[in-house]
């Protein structure tokens, strides 16, 4: 039997990876670049979506050469992504407008009423499963065409598109093809939920004309062929990271969950086809589907700040030279020393929602050293991951019986260790953590035949390591109840600073907006 690959592209916050597996789901070949962060203003982060698309056109010549694989060779090419970054680009040149907004960027915060008519905010999260908050792309998007009379007339007249990074990457790679999937839709505030469709009222709230939205495709089926970085491989998978690696966990089913621990941290349990809400504040999202496969969804837990902690500690600080020497660090001191840190650089996302949150260094004495503050990092990641597993636990009615982790942070054996420590439950790391790229793979595998389905690829999942609590309950109690602590501090001081203004207040009654 001759030869064949599939490839991934994984765009995340940090870097872009250009992967290739085998059909028994081994990597073969991997070649990664980072780009740059750029922080113009406190909690503004921008990328330059030129630099990302010249970095991604490189990387994929890149890994076909490092493995020796010939361009026919590959049968299928899946894009993920870090999702709701937002991109704004001339129809006619193909030139982004300005920098890319990303995520984890807060500039919309104290404008959130305004950016989307003060419309309802449970109406809202009723028909796209999204908090009001600054993080998914709708009020991005306003705020760029707010912000300049002369930038909304061209996308009112239909020459501009807007895109998150999939389809600023697919229209690239193809020429112009203007496509995303429904699980990076369903983080714009634009998509309803239920129909999968761009929806009139939403984007009437948000001022958004529909010519700039690309068609929502299923997750898993071709759109297009590639005609730049490597011609002729068909395009067939676009999907969110996060909800790619609950793919590349093998999390297919109902009741399956898995969490991502890279920039940020993603805990998404599958529902299944039913829409779940969440009172615990979660979010509901879309999982991958397949072309004529009907919609499943997912309960999701997204916090802002985890690897960015300590990517902070690391060019912000100077405390560490590379992201593993935190775990060293953290290893010459016994404990934190009594120092607790809450990240809340995009203020706090799942389960708080508090935008005016603000990172804070709590419990500082002359005793205090580089190794407790690197130790109150990593307990700052298993802390934000106890809140929304528990959150989880309340919205699922039942307990998680193991934690599947994946992602860059989970290298790190003490972070691993601390997470089981705080949750109570055995944390399970697969030999393949890069489960973002491996689930784009499957998808793009998946859609043309090269894995017959869902099924065969369960047999590629191999557990490598596994940690279970080594602390007794009461110290779980009592350092858990200082992080509830820190945390209620952190939103007190940031709302004190009135640092960033919620906007207007919000309105208790539930309906349908005011269209303009
Ligand atoms: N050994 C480690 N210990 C702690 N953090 C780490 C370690 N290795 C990588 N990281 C962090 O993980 C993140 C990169 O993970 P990755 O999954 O590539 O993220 P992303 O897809 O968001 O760019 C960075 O923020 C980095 O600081
Ligand atoms: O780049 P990551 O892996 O931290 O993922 C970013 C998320 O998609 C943001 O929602």
């Amino acid at each position: 039997m001759s030869r064949s690959f599939v490839a991934a592209i994984d765009q995340g916050t940090t870097s872009t990876r250009c992967l290739l597996f085998d059909r028994d789901g081994r990597m073969v070949s991997v070649a990664q670049r980072p780009h740059q962060q750029h922080y113009p203003r406190p909690g503004w982060v921008e990328h330059d979506a030129a630099e990302i698309w010249r970095i991604t056109r490189e990387l994929l010549p890149q890994a076909l050469d490092d493995a020796a694989v010939d361009p026919g060779e590959v049968v299928s090419l899946g894009v993920t992504n870090q999702r709701e970054t937002t991109v704004v680009w001339d129809r006619a040149t193909g030139e982004p407008v300005g920098p890319a907004i990303v995520w984890q960027d807060v500039r919309t915060a104290d404008r959130l009423g305004e950016l989307t008519d003060h419309v309802d905010e449970s109406w809202l999260a009723e028909r796209t499963g999204l908090p009001l908050s600054s993080y998914p792309s709708g009020p991005k998007l306003r705020w760029l065409l707010d912000g300049d009379p002369a930038l909304r007339e061209r996308a009112q007249a239909g020459e501009l598109l807007f895109g998150t990074m999939d389809t600023w990457l697919v229209w690239n790679l193809t020429g112009g093809l203007h496509v995303t999937d429904v699980t990076n839709a369903s983080r714009t505030l634009l998509m309803d939920l239920r129909t999968l469709a761009w929806d009139p009222e939403l984007l009437a709230c948000m001022h958004v004309p529909v010519s700039m939205l690309p068609e929502i495709r299923p997750s898993i089926g071709v759109v297009g062929t590639t005609r730049h970085g490597v011609p002729g491989i068909p395009i067939g998978a676009l999907v969110g990271d996060q909800q790619a690696s609950l793919l590349g966990q093998t999390a297919f089913d109902a009741g399956e969950a898995k969490c991502t621990f890279g920039t940020g941290s993603f805990l998404l349990l599958n529902t299944g086809t039913e829409i779940v809400r969440s009172t615990s504040g979660l979010i509901t999202t879309l999982a991958a589907n397949a072309e004529g496969e009907p919609a499943t969804y997912a309960l999701e837990g997204s916090v802002a700040a985890a690897g960015s902690l300590v990517e902070w500690c690391r060019t912000s600080l100077g405390l560490i030279r590379t992201a593993p020497e935190i775990e060293t660090l953290a290893g010459t001191v016994a404990d934190n020393g009594g120092c607790v840190i809450v990240p809340a650089f995009s203020g706090l996302y799942a389960p708080h929602w508090e935008p005016d949150a603000q990172g804070t260094v709590l419990g500082l004495t002359s005793y205090i050293e580089k190794g407790h503050l690197a130790r109150a990092v990593l307990e700052a990641v298993a802390w934000q991951t106890r809140d929304v597993v528990d959150a989880m636990t309340q919205d699922a009615g039942s307990a998680m019986a193991f934690l599947a982790v994946d992602g860059g942070m989970t290298a790190n054996n003490l972070l691993m260790q601390t997470v089981a420590d705080v949750l109570d439950v055995p944390v399970i790391r697969p030999m393949m953590a890069e489960s973002v790229s491996l689930g784009a793979a499957y998808a793009a595998g998946l859609a043309v035949g090269y894995w017959s389905d869902r099924s065969v690829l369960r047999s590629h999942w191999h557990r490598a390591a596994e940690w279970r609590s080594e602390v007794t309950a009461d110290d779980r109690e009592r350092a858990y109840a200082a992080w509830r602590d820190a945390v209620a501090l952190s939103i007190a001081w940031g709302r004190g600073q009135g640092a960033r203004r919620q906007g207007p207040p919000r309105t208790a009654e539930v309906g349908a907006p005011a269209i303009h």
